[in-house]
């Protein structure tokens, strides 16, 4: 431990808004609970215009906004404005582990939370980035798990909140790096699609990842579940639709499909590129999401030839192939005349349209090494400081002399989905 620097417990931090009204903190909160070496950290926070985190004495915290906070174990407080945000809590495994203070009203609420929510976890120290969100950083955890983002007035929020009438907030889990567009491929039932991304996926393994839909339908013979579809049925699914896990659904030839915001975010987690089979519809809602994809429409050669794979692959009953030959005419009108496309590709050989959609994608070659994530895993220590610097959050652990630098500067997205584009590297020792 450098001498300058006391024994930090990060769990105890609590991160003050600069951005507070005149309310909020007042330097003399600052110099009471500054975790550093006196008046030197107060003078850097100060000229960085930067949130400094706090360390009560004891359990109790007094804001100069009024709040009196005793904090539990492993409990952070972040003052945005007129509202304290307890993030924390690990003694009621199934407690959502976020109260707020509203100073206006007196009241605490506890919110409706939005996101997948990071696993329980003991030491955390937070650092305000602005108004909209509050940085989380877990302590003793891996690189790669560490970084948590937690939306309190993003866009996402705002319209949750006006959906929801409740006070909402939402969990975003930072993702190092930045996995590549993702791909929609849509076409009419029996045009070749599946074959096509399975042609893919067998050539790049580590490259694509497959988005693996939900459905009501039924499984055939040699559908897996959790490998082909997540099979569900139609109550179950139209719950998780009203509490907003799919990123788009509709119903296709008499049952609902649909992707989950999770499906796709796992495979980008995994670091490759995610590939998504659905329907016009589907794809008109992705058009429109915040998912940033490439969006290529599959045509048969001909409606005859259509027909004869559809019924080649016998997996309908001929109900449902008339049904799908139905839907494959109002498919192909819209898809080659909507300007939904990026890229329209007919498949009539095999080989030579995989050669072409492997041409959109730029696989000239058959090098399965072009994305590799080029990120290096490492533990983040039991102790440390937040400090930030324009864009670059500074990690200091007091025990090796290490920093760890989070740089947001290619930040992008968040709530449904993850917080990517971002990069972390050590510097020293
Ligand atoms: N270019 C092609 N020439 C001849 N047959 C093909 C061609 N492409 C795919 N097929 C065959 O057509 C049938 C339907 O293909 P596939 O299951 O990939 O269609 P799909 O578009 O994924 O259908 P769905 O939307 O119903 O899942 C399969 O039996 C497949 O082997
Ligand atoms: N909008 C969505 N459409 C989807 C999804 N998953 C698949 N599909 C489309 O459904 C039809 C039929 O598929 P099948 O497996 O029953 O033959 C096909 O056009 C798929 O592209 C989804 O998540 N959302």
């Amino acid at each position: 431990m450098s001498p300058s620097q006391p024994s930090l417990s990060p769990s105890l931090a609590v991160a003050v808004s600069p951005l507070s009204t005149p309310a909020a903190a007042s330097t003399s909160d600052y110099i009471k609970f500054c975790p550093f070496s006196g008046l030197k950290s107060v003078e850097n926070l100060a000229l960085m215009g930067e949130a400094p985190a706090f360390l009560a004495d004891d359990l109790h915290t007094s804001f100069s906004n009024g709040l009196h906070l005793k904090l539990d174990e492993f409990e952070t407080a972040t003052v945005i404005g007129n509202k304290t945000y307890v993030i924390g809590g690990i003694n009621d495994p199934t407690s959502t582990g976020v109260r707020i203070f509203n100073k206006s009203t007196g009241n605490w609420v506890i919110p409706t939370i939005l996101g997948t929510k990071p696993k329980a976890f003991k030491g955390h120290s937070t650092i305000l980035l602005n108004k909209e969100r509050i940085l989380i950083i877990k302590t003793n955890s891996k690189s790669n798990d560490s970084i948590w983002f937690f939306e309190v007035d993003t866009q996402f929020v705002q319209d949750q909140t006006k959906k929801f009438e409740t006070e909402v907030v939402a969990w975003s889990k930072g993702v190092i790096g930045d996995a590549e567009r993702p791909i929609v491929i849509s076409g009419p039932s029996g045009v070749g699609k599946g074959t096509l991304i399975n042609m893919l996926m067998k050539e790049f393994p580590s490259m694509f990842g497959f988005s693996v839909s939900h459905t009501t339908r039924a499984p055939r013979e040699k559908e897996e579940n959790g490998v082909h579809y997540h099979f569900t049925n139609r109550s179950v699914m139209e719950e998780e639709i009203k509490a907003g896990k799919f990123l788009e659904f509709a119903a296709v030839h008499g049952n609902l499909y649909g992707t989950s915001v999770e499906a796709v975010e796992v495979v980008a987690d995994a670091g490759k590129r995610c590939i998504l089979d659905i329907d016009v519809q589907g794809a008109r809602s992705v058009r429109a999401s915040s998912l940033e994809a490439i969006f290529v429409f599959i045509c048969p050669p001909s409606f005859e030839e259509l027909e004869k794979r559809l019924r080649a692959r016998g997996t309908e009953t001929e109900e449902q192939i008339q049904k799908r030959l139905r839907n494959a005419k109002a498919e192909l009108e819209q898809g080659k005349s909507s300007g939904l496309f990026d890229h329209i590709l007919v498949n009539d050989d095999l080989e030579a349209c995989y050669d072409r959609l492997k041409k959109i994608l730029g696989l000239d070659g058959s090098s399965d090494a072009t994305l590799k994530m080029q990120t290096e895993v490492f533990d983040l220590p039991m102790d440390f400081s937040l400090s930030k610097i324009n864009e670059k959050i500074l990690i200091n652990s007091g025990i090796d002399e290490r920093r760890i630098v989070l740089d947001l500067f290619s930040m992008k997205g968040g709530a449904p989905g993850r917080t990517r584009g971002l990069c972390m590297y050590t510097t020293g020792n």
